[in-house]
């Protein structure tokens, strides 16, 4: 492999004059600009479409305006985001440029071929053991926007060593400003396996922190949007993460991979928005721990149905003069076989009336009678058969249903009989009943009961694809909740076991993936770290043993060395320490990331403001101002992010701001391994042991 850069090469490019046979970089470049001019023209050519011909009335006409309009959008040459990275010569002869997207010129003949396409998957996936009919494989490098650099893979020649790409790792430690860029010119071939497996299959990714879920999750969305965009544009698709500073920090990869119209949002958002409440409360932890098992989906099921009366009077319609009787007991039958057929409670609630109408035909036609479907329907819309439909299986609303079970001891125990003990029921029923679903202070376990509740009584639609990150963290009634949103689709599921810090986080993916209704999930494991250097995902895993004895270490591509620091900061100087920790690493490029125990971030944003650095603290809407490099962060909100310095202040409050010790060195592993480029550890108090344990360094 070689690389070409003019700060490198021996055979700096100029600018070729006219005629003069240019050099290779010149070429590239030349076909850069040629692509460009092609895309232009592509625009253009959206752009004068006049519609005015084909469209025959206003409704017509937006519809093909708006299309139009997101044309224009996707074609758009976007300025910092180069039209190609790389390059494959084929052994027949073919030449492809690999790009974000699909540029043709005037003839229709590629120019560019969208990284998605199956010409592009060598690119990716070809190797010198495996070179998939690509002879030679070239990256290009960009510095703002400017084509610089290019570096040869020639596959088929024996002489040439394997080794990582130089753009590789340039592109890994280009200094972080502002969000999640995408990684489209550098997925790797593990990752790429997962990006393009099948839409009908359901993938669950373990990987440890920086190996690339989130980037792949994201990149697998874009890939099966262009792969099957007819389908997934009728059923949807969503992405969904963990908090709401987490998803701005993903938000831009998927547009700028040219897909604008994926919804992303958190679990809670989901059932707040489905079932119309809105979360104002919070449970204790053993209560959101009973609320969240998967027990109580049958404590919801049967609180569904309780309503249920058998009938104990007849159904007597009249019609004309004549009077048709079914008696109760065979109500009763009709009744319980609509019970046994396990049919969502609405559904079996709107074919009861039917059912009693087809009783009714029955004697009619005994009668001789000749009574057609018209007939059924008006007897069905009967009176006395409305009267029936409602006090035997009447409406049931599911926020209210789940207001009584949580304010009703007996109703509850009558639900749970055999299923929760005594101190379960004690621990989610109220202690001080709200009035109203209006008032109640619903929680975001109750959310999603009544969204659990809401689809025992009408069918929540699926979707084409779910996307799940940090799933580690979900409880089994949220991954139901997950699970019903693509019971006809697929979803690729992302997460680490080490990384769980709720009460009920995932013990196995197995198990997960039952709850999600997918237990025929194939589990991937990915364990090459793209983030976090060496010497510091090897500090950071000195805690695997005590959080996930399972799980194997990962390893870096990126040797840093002197990355790490640990300071022992003087008696009653920590936050001295911590500000000045802070100082240093704005000297360097990139962005800085003040990790501390959620208590300690009020202290710290007062430090930092005597200290006169400005920055900007995380809260749950996940505002960062831009400009500002300098970001506070609670411990409880890192998941997920990544800053290229990190300053982690006092672990040991970071391990004590959680209610276990397990739970607590697992918010410290994810704290640890949020550096893309050093990470300074300032502590006051002993380290937690786990992490001191074995430094043999004098650390
Ligand atoms: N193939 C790649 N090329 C370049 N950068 C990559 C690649 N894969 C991952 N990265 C980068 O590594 C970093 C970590 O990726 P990502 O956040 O997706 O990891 P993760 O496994 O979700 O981590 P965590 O478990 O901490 O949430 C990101 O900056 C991402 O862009």
């Amino acid at each position: 492999m070689s690389t070409h850069a003019p700060d490198q090469s021996a055979h700096a490019p100029s600018r070729p004059s006219a005629g003069a046979p240019a050099g290779p970089l010149e070429r590239e470049r030349a076909h850069l600009a040629a692509s460009r001019a092609a895309l232009r023209a592509m625009r253009h050519d959206v752009e004068s479409l006049d519609i005015s011909d084909v469209t025959t009335n206003w409704v017509n006409a937006q519809v093909l305006q708006h299309q139009i309009e997101a044309r224009i959008e996707a074609l758009a040459d976007l300025s910092g985001t180069p039209l190609f990275f790389g390059r494959l010569d084929r052994s027949d002869g073919a030449r492809y440029y690999i790009g974000r997207r699909h540029v043709h010129d005037a003839d229709g003949d590629p120019m560019v071929i969208d990284w998605r396409a199956p010409v592009s998957q060598p690119f990716y996936r070809a190797s010198k053991r495996d070179p998939q009919g690509v002879e030679l494989r070239r990256r290009f490098g960009y510095t703002g926007g400017e084509l610089t650099a290019y570096e040869d893979e020639r596959l088929t020649d024996p002489d040439e060593a394997e080794r990582v790409s130089e753009l590789l790792r340039r592109e890994i430690e280009r200094p972080r400003v502002g969000p999640m860029r995408d990684i489209v010119a550098t997925i790797q071939p593990e990752q790429d396996e997962i990006v393009r497996s099948g839409i009908d299959g359901t993938v669950c990714v373990q990987g440890a922190p920086g190996t690339g879920k989130t980037a792949v999750g994201l990149h697998r969305v874009a890939y099966l949007l262009y792969a099957h965009r007819e389908r997934l544009a009728r059923t949807g698709t969503l992405v969904i993460g963990p908090n709401r500073s987490f998803l701005r920090y993903i938000e831009q990869v998927l547009p700028a991979l040219g897909e604008l119209a994926v919804r992303q949002t958190t679990v809670e958002d989901l059932v707040t928005g489905a079932t119309g409440v809105e979360v104002r409360g919070a449970d204790d932890p053993e209560a959101a721990r009973v609320k969240g098992d998967a027990r109580m989906a049958e404590v919801l099921r049967r609180a569904v149905r309780a309503g249920v009366t058998m009938p104990s009077e007849p159904c007597v319609v009249v019609r004309g003069s004549r009077r048709w009787r079914i008696p109760a007991y065979e109500l009763e039958e009709i009744v319980r076989e609509l019970l046994d057929r396990g049919i969502r409670y609405g559904a079996a609630r709107e074919a009861l009336p039917q059912r009693i109408a087809h009783a009714v035909l029955t004697r009619m036609e005994k009668a001789g009678e000749a009574p057609d479907d018209r007939v059924q329907d008006a007897v069905a819309r009967n009176a006395a058969v409305k009267a029936v439909v409602k006090a035997v299986w009447p409406e049931v609303d599911p926020a209210k249903l789940v207001l009584r079970l949580l304010s009703d001891a007996d109703f509850l125990a009558g639900c749970s009989e055999g299923i929760l003990t005594d101190e379960e029921r004690k621990a989610v029923l109220w202690a001080k009943p709200p009035r109203g679903v209006r008032s109640a202070k619903w929680s975001a376990a109750d959310a999603v009961l009544i969204d659990e509740a809401q689809d025992l009584i009408r069918r929540t639609p699926s979707l084409g694809h779910v996307v799940l990150d940090e799933a580690q963290d979900l409880s089994p009634m949220q991954y139901r909740a997950v699970g019903r949103r693509c019971t006809t689709g697929s979803a690729t599921v992302l997460g680490d076991l080490a990384q769980g810090t709720t009460p009920w986080a995932t013990a196995s993916w197995a198990e997960a993936l039952s709850h999600l209704g997918k237990p025929d999930a194939v589990v991937e494991e990915l364990t090459r770290g793209f983030r976090v250097p060496r010497e510091i995902i090897s500090y950071a895993s000195r805690l695997l043993p005590h959080i996930a004895p399972g799980l194997s270490e990962a390893t870096s591509v990126r040797e840093a060395a002197g990355s790490l620091r640990v300071r022992q900061a003087a008696d009653g100087g920590l936050d001295g320490a911590v500000t000045a920790a802070c100082r240093e690493a704005l000297e360097r490029e990139g962005s800085v990331g003040l990790i501390a125990a959620d208590a300690r971030v009020p202290v710290l944003a007062a430090a930092l403001e005597d200290a006169g650095l400005p920055h900007t603290v995380l809260g749950p809407g996940g505002e960062e101002a831009p400009g500002v490099r300098l970001t506070l962060v609670p411990a409880t909100l890192v998941k997920g992010l990544e800053y290229d310095h990190v300053v982690l202040d006092e672990p040991a409050a970071v391990v004590d701001g959680e209610p276990d010790e397990r739970t607590g060195l697992r918010r410290l592993y994810v704290a640890l391994t949020r550096a893309v480029s050093g990470l300074t550890v300032v502590h006051a108090a002993p380290l937690p042991r786990a992490l001191a344990a074995g430094s043999g360094d004098g650390r």
